[in-house]
């Protein structure tokens, strides 16, 4: 038997990866304080954020821990639950901004809390006030919304078994009964049974129900109904079935669920009538503005596009903290008997580097989509309040910009989100793979985002559509755009001109940013053209999905550029620069170089060297500060929750004891049933059967 007695394990230094995180800590060109700013947008939203993370931190219930990572279904629902319960206590003591923040915070370690109360405060609410009159949603939502969590938890009701995206296809029916003066609200058959509602199975006492408005026979489409589910014992209202819908690929936390209405009589009075009213006698009114009703929807898509920043935040900060730590191989110009720090092989910069990028440039985006949606929805209700037309009319524009802007962001930052999980976790390796280092539960829970609240193919089609519209309407009428679709009004402009990036000197965030909207405009014109010719909006499906990732990317770009002219500190701008420089390289003129070049936007030799130089050089760049940059968001090691990211760099430790903690190392038996001696007596018997039955090929082969 081999001894392994006296290793030399307590005398040797072993790996020291904190030690090499001062050195790079050492390097540092700028204050990542000063930093931290910028990226959160201003000094009090930045302020405020770190007193939340403090007090995050301290929570006794609310603070993520490595537990949270090894729980099962049922427990999952419980820990929610006594988070929400917690969470109620916050939303009755601080103000309603913060409250917001602080559930966004909450949302990047525990998405199923998260989506929980969204669900109800989010949704549901805004569901009623989206579409009800402010009678309605007075009874149903104010006062204060503490005393609203606690009396009342709503759900949202849209998605049938049978249709999900097109929502305007539902076939749950609410029909008027004038007699009575109610609707019966109905599930005609399987298909038509409301399908993933979060919040159904257990917890919800209402919903907002999409169903078909039915009055006098005549089938007046999708429209809103709140219908009571629970009674106040929490039992099923009568007609009222409802079930769990099982186990999920992630946020197990949340008690989706299917409900089935069976002739469920609601009063006139609940169904949801800012826009379509039905009057005692069965009158049906359609106002011309129902379009408005939909900007309900939009807080959920900016709120998504929004959560891109804070996972990636998380992720390549415990990815770039690795690489710093782990050694592997000896690489050029490695010391002697030194392995070669992960972080300085160019291949390793090139998969984390331009993730660092993006997440900064995506922090400015969503910080401005944010507050355009504030100012958005404020113009509106204003507008409307005062039946003032030519406002109404002006919202209606910067409500069709804001719309494409939620729909082009959410969509393509929650698909890069997800892309940049999967190369973050590959980049450590097996340690990866860990859930103690947290990426395994966080792409199960995340990668729904990409499905919900407008499956990304669905959104960009839909973006792409209005984008070719726009520039149509431009080419065609010399329309004149608004919003943040302006750029769009120079449309002729951009179709004719010549290569827009030849040389390397045009390669600045301002020439890229003109040549982007040049290739946006071409590909709108070329793919209106194909549908042109063959009279099917389906077949440039391909063509929308693309515009839309490339608005997205355009007003990225731009809120960067305007966002740095802002800034002050020359050793802040010194590496933004740098960092806008990778981000447009790799994630636009590297990811989109077919098109680039195609649509004649991008000199093809440019275009090569960009990838053969350019981005390596600017890999390394990024790379020089990467510690700084990631140190930059502020994150404690509490909310990181990662037994590989911690600030001190001190991982295998770390490591080591979370997984000596987290499982009983006295315990060496398994603690289910293992006969082992009856499966090697079958292996080998299987083995044998095996080896007899190619003997006997072999055998019949020479004869
Ligand atoms: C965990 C979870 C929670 C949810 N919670 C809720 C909730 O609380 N309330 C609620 O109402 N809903 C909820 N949903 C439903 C969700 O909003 C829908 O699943 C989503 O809108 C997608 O609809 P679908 O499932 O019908 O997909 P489908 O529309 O069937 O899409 C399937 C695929 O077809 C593609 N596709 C669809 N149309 C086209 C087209 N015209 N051209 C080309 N491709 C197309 C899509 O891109 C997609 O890849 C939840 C879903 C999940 C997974």
């Amino acid at each position: 038997m081999t001894s392994f007695t006296k290793t030399s394990v307590s005398t040797s230094p072993g790996p020291d990866p904190g030690a090499l995180m001062g050195l790079e800590r050492a390097k540092a060109c700028f204050d990542p304080r000063d930093m931290y700013q910028i990226i959160e947008g201003t000094p009090e939203k930045a302020h405020k954020i770190l007193d939340l993370y403090q007090s995050l931190e301290r929570d006794p219930i609310l603070a993520p821990s490595f537990k949270d990572y090894e729980l099962s279904r049922g427990e999952n629902r419980e820990q929610t639950t006594s988070r929400i319960a917690r969470m109620t206590q916050y939303v009755e003591q601080e103000p309603y901004p913060d409250f917001w923040r602080r559930l966004n915070l909450m949302t990047a370690y525990d998405p199923s809390l998260g989506i929980r109360i969204a669900v109800n405060l989010g949704l549901f609410i805004n569901c009623i006030k989206g579409n009800g009159t402010d009678a309605q949603y007075k009874y149903w939502c104010l006062e204060k919304e503490a005393k609203y969590m606690k009396q009342l938890w709503g759900c949202f009701g849209m998605t049938e078994l049978g249709h999900g995206s097109n929502a305007a296809g539902v076939e749950t029916t609410a029909t008027f009964d004038a007699e009575t003066d109610e609707f019966v609200i109905n599930t005609p058959h399987i298909g038509a049974t409301k399908w993933w509602i979060g919040g159904a199975a257990h917890s919800a006492t209402h919903s907002s129900i999409y169903a078909r408005l039915i009055v006098k026979g005549k089938d007046w489409g999708v429209k809103t109904f709140v219908v009571p589910l629970r009674d106040s014992n929490h039992q099923l209202m009568p007609g009222v079935a409802i079930g769990d819908i099982g186990s999920k690929m992630g946020r197990e936390g949340v008690d989706n669920g299917w409900i089935q209405f069976s002739s469920v009589r609601i009063p006139r009075a609940f169904m949801l009538q800012k826009y379509c009213k039905v009057d005692r006698d069965g009158t049906v009114t359609l106002p011309p503005l129902e379009q408005l009703s939909y900007i309900s929807l939009l807080q959920g898509r900016v709120g998504m596009a929004s959560d891109l920043y804070r996972i990636c935040a998380r992720f390549i900060t415990v990815a770039t903290r690795y690489a710093v730590g782990r050694r592997q191989f000896r690489g050029d110009g490695a010391k002697k008997g030194e392995e070669t720090q992960l972080i300085n092989y160019p291949l390793h910069q090139r998969r984390l580097m331009p993730i660092l990028a993006l997440t900064y440039v995506a922090a400015l985006a969503t910080d401005r989509l944010e507050r355009q949606h504030e100012s958005v929805v404020e113009e509106l209700e204003t507008a409307v309040k005062l039946n003032d037309e030519k406002a109404i009319h002006k919202s209606l524009g910067d409500t069709k910009s804001l719309f494409v802007d939620s729909a082009s962001l959410k969509s393509t930052l929650t698909w890069l989100a997800e892309q940049s999980i999967t190369e973050s976790r590959q980049a450590c390796g097996g340690l990866g793979y860990s859930a103690y280092s947290g990426f395994g539960k966080s792409y199960a829970d995340w990668v729904v985002q990409c499905t919900w609240e407008g499956d990304n193919n669905v959104l960009g089609m839909s973006a792409g559509r209005t984008i070719m519209k726009n520039v149509e309407d431009v080419l065609n009428k010399n329309a004149k755009i608004s919003g943040t679709s302006l750029f769009l009004s120079k449309a002729h402009e951009y179709l004719g001109g010549e290569l827009v990036l030849q040389t390397e000197a045009d390669l600045n965030p301002t020439t890229v940013l003109w040549a982007l909207e040049a290739l946006i405009v071409r590909v709108a014109f070329e793919a209106s053209k194909k549908r042109d010719e063959s009279s099917s909006w389906d077949n440039v499906s391909y063509e929308r999905v693309l515009l839309s990732k490339l608005r997205c990317h355009q007003y990225m770009l731009l809120t960067f550029i305007d966002a740095m002219a802002n800034i002050g500190k020359p050793e802040l701008l010194y590496i933004l620069a740098r960092v806008v420089r990778l981000y447009f390289l790799t994630h636009l003129l590297e990811n989109f170089s077919r098109e680039f070049v195609n649509y004649q936007v991008l000199c093809p030799k440019l275009s090569l060297q960009i990838s053969t130089q350019f981005i390596g050089v600017s890999c390394l760049q990024v790379r020089e500060q990467a510690i700084t940059l990631t140190d930059s968001f502020q994150i404690p090691d509490t909310l990181l929750n990662s037994a590989i990211g911690g600030y001190d760099g001190n991982w295998y430790e770390t490591y080591f004891k979370v997984v000596k903690t987290q499982n009983d190392i006295t315990e060496t038996k398994a603690p289910y049933s293992l006969d082992l001696e009856a499966m090697l007596n079958r292996l080998s018997y299987n083995e044998r059967g095996r080896l007899e039955k190619s003997a006997e090929s072999i055998e019949k082969l020479s004869h």
